[in-house]
């Protein structure tokens, strides 16, 4: 389960607000993060992570303390060990598919397992800048998954996929996460095509931005 009870200063266009969110997820469930662009939903999940800091409150994960701003507790992204997939991919450019899920797991039956699930087989040794946006994206999802996390963040991570591309990779995906039984935290701007693989969505909305006085 992640408990969260957090606030952070956002430095906004019109101006400085303060996002408020109090939230719990179950373990091994996965949820949606909505709300409008520049909402703080990307900040959520990098607060999780713990790469960026939350100016209060606590963040509890399967009952470890990750952050506790009274408790002086920050322990770091490396032991946190969420899977990430950023917005942007975040790619080496000078590593092949493989080499990327090498990185995070020396296991290469889980990563051939990864690679048929983001069809990526015939790319393996491909660098980044060899596959099309969509191969990018999936392979930004395998290497989060790589690490086998307990605690998944996805940033729009179906942004580049084909509708069925798309509907394939969530049936292999919903079967992976609940094999991993990884609590999973999905940032989406089209949350209709997870309705069917979310239990529980997080509406970032006006409730959760106060002035900042
Ligand atoms: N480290 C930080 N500290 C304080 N404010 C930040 C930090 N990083 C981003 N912000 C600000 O927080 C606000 C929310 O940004 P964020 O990227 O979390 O929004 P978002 O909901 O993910 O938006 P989008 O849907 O457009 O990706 C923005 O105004 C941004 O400038």
């Amino acid at each position: 389960m992640i408990v969260l009870d957090i606030e952070k200063k956002l430095k906004a266009y019109s101006g400085t607000e303060v996002l408020r969110i109090e939230k719990q997820f179950n373990a091994g469930s996965i949820n949606l993060i909505t709300g409008p662009s520049g909402a703080g939903k990307t900040t959520l999940l990098k607060m999780i992570a713990g790469v960026i800091k939350p100016d209060n409150g606590h963040i509890v994960v399967n009952e470890q303390t990750w952050f506790n701003a009274a408790e002086k507790i920050n322990i770091t992204p490396q032991q946190r060990r969420t899977g990430f997939v950023f917005q942007d991919y975040a790619l080496f450019p000078n590593m092949t598919v493989r080499q990327h899920l090498n990185y995070a797991t020396t296991n290469n039956d889980w990563i051939d397992q990864l690679l048929a699930i983001g069809k990526l087989n015939a790319f393996a040794n491909h660098k980044p800048n060899h596959l099309s946006g969509g191969q990018q994206q999936r392979l930004a999802i395998l290497r989060a998954l790589a690490i086998k996390p307990a605690v998944l963040l996805m940033d729009e991570p179906f942004s580049a996929l084909d509708v069925k591309t798309k509907t394939e990779l969530l049936a292999d995906l919903n079967n992976v996460f609940k094999e991993l039984a990884a609590t999973v935290l999905i940032v989406s701007h089209n949350p209709q095509e997870l309705k069917e693989i979310a239990s529980d969505e997080l509406i970032i909305g006006e409730d959760y931005i106060l002035p900042f006085h």
